[in-house]
């Protein structure tokens, strides 16, 4: 029967509801909209409420998509709001199907391109019109791709940036996606999602490298610590404004930082944002080594190529040696700093910088 002539029941909407929370790919802020518009609908009625300001972007938006719907009934509505997300469940039914560790073909992708050859896989970072910025499908992407990596059989796994930066850290419009459950419910699931992602880093039984082909900001930087060597271009800076975004440090950094580079030099980077050189990241041991942009592709991948010939099972038989005494404290650090940054998002010194860097764009 076609599901449009059907009366959507409470349950399907509860279903629906649920579906939402499992999407996997982003479905846009269009859509997003469309779905918290019909969501009040349906659940409150016809928006009676005062219009936001002009500044308060994302609420403007938000009353404007629920005001657009006017009279419609709430039955009509909840009906639409079912429609719409089984309209959406292909890719959701797409995505939930692939187990994770299972290989993935580079193409499968939106977000990254995973290759493997000569014993290397690359995860290079692909959204370089956003600067690398890390939305909620790359964060799952990636964890998919270091999954796979883990049972490939490849010797080293590296990770890049495809453009001008290596990424410009967690993709500040994830803010804004907040779903029927409100922004409380948006930080908790935003905190179980940084866990798992920082984990997958923590767990990685192979040599871990990163190329930072340029600009490394936020997350982006914090998970470096926890990479086994960095190469950068000497271009490439590092920079953790993290008490500007009013948010706190993640990616273990407030344990890995203190110990790789002295508790005052990290305290610079993690609380007072100092973006720092190349050359200084690599004299502060963040970063293993520095090469001319001119030469960095070419000089960084032969010497990879090199180490992907080593024999496979001392190479990871020494990472394991080297980190499992860390494994369970990093672990405890990586909850720690999840939960507090679970407060620091509610916050309104972080509401206000997202707001402003977004508002500059003009964006929702
Ligand atoms: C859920 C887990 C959370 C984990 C916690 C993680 C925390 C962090 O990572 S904190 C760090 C967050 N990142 C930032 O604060 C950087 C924000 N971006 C910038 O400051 C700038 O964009 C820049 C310095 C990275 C680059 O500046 P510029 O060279 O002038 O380039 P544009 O600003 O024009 O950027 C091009 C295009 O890309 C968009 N964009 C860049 N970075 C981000 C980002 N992090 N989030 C969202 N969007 C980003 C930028 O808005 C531009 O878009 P258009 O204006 O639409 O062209």
């Amino acid at each position: 029967m076609n599901r449009t002539a059907m009366r959507a029941s409470q349950k399907d909407f509860e279903d629906a509801m649920n579906q939402v929370k499992l999407l996997k790919k982003d479905p846009g802020n269009e859509v997003k909209l469309k779905l918290y518009a019909l969501y009040k609908q349906a659940t409150e009625g016809t928006c009676n409420m005062p219009k936001p300001g002009v500044f308060d972007l994302i609420n403007k938006a938000k009353w404007d998509a629920w005001n657009a719907l006017g009279s419609l009934p709430k039955e009509a509505a909840r009906q639409n709001y079912v429609d719409l997300v089984s309209s959406l469940s292909p890719s959701l039914e797409s995505s939930s199907q692939v187990e994770p560790g299972t290989d993935r073909k580079s193409t499968g992708f939106e977000t990254l391109v995973v290759t493997s050859e000569d014993g290397i896989t690359k995860i290079m970072f692909n959204r370089p019109t956003r600067k690398n910025a890390i939305n909620t499908e790359m964060y799952h992407e990636i964890m998919h791709a270091l999954k796979a990596a883990s049972k490939d059989d490849s010797i080293i796994t590296v990770l890049t940036g495809n453009g001008d930066y290596y990424s410009s850290g967690n993709d500040l419009t994830n803010f804004t996606d907040i779903p029927p459950g409100g922004v409380e419910e948006k930080v908790k699931n935003s905190a179980i999602l940084l866990r798992e992602f920082v984990g997958c880093f923590i767990d990685f039984p192979k040599p871990l490298i990163a190329v930072v082909n340029g600009p490394a900001v936020g997350i982006s930087v914090t998970l470096l610590g926890l990479f086994d060597a960095v190469y950068a271009s000497d271009r490439a800076t590092f920079h953790t404004p993290f008490s500007h975004l009013g948010q706190s440090p993640e990616g273990c950094s407030s344990y890995t930082f203190p110990k790789i580079m002295s508790p005052a030099k990290a305290t610079e980077m993690l609380i007072f944002g100092k973006k720092l050189t190349a050359g200084e990241a690599c004299a502060q041991g963040l970063v293993t080594e520095v090469f001319p942009e001119s030469t960095f592709q070419k000089e960084v991948w032969t010497r990879l190529k090199a180490f992907a010939k080593l024999p496979p099972n001392a190479v990871r038989i020494s990472k394991e040696v080297i980190r499992k005494r860390e494994r369970e404290k990093l672990h405890a650090v990586n909850a720690e700093e999840c939960s507090v940054l679970q407060g620091r998002w509610l916050s309104d010194e972080c509401t206000n910088a997202v707001v402003n860097f977004l508002s500059r764009k003009s964006k929702l």
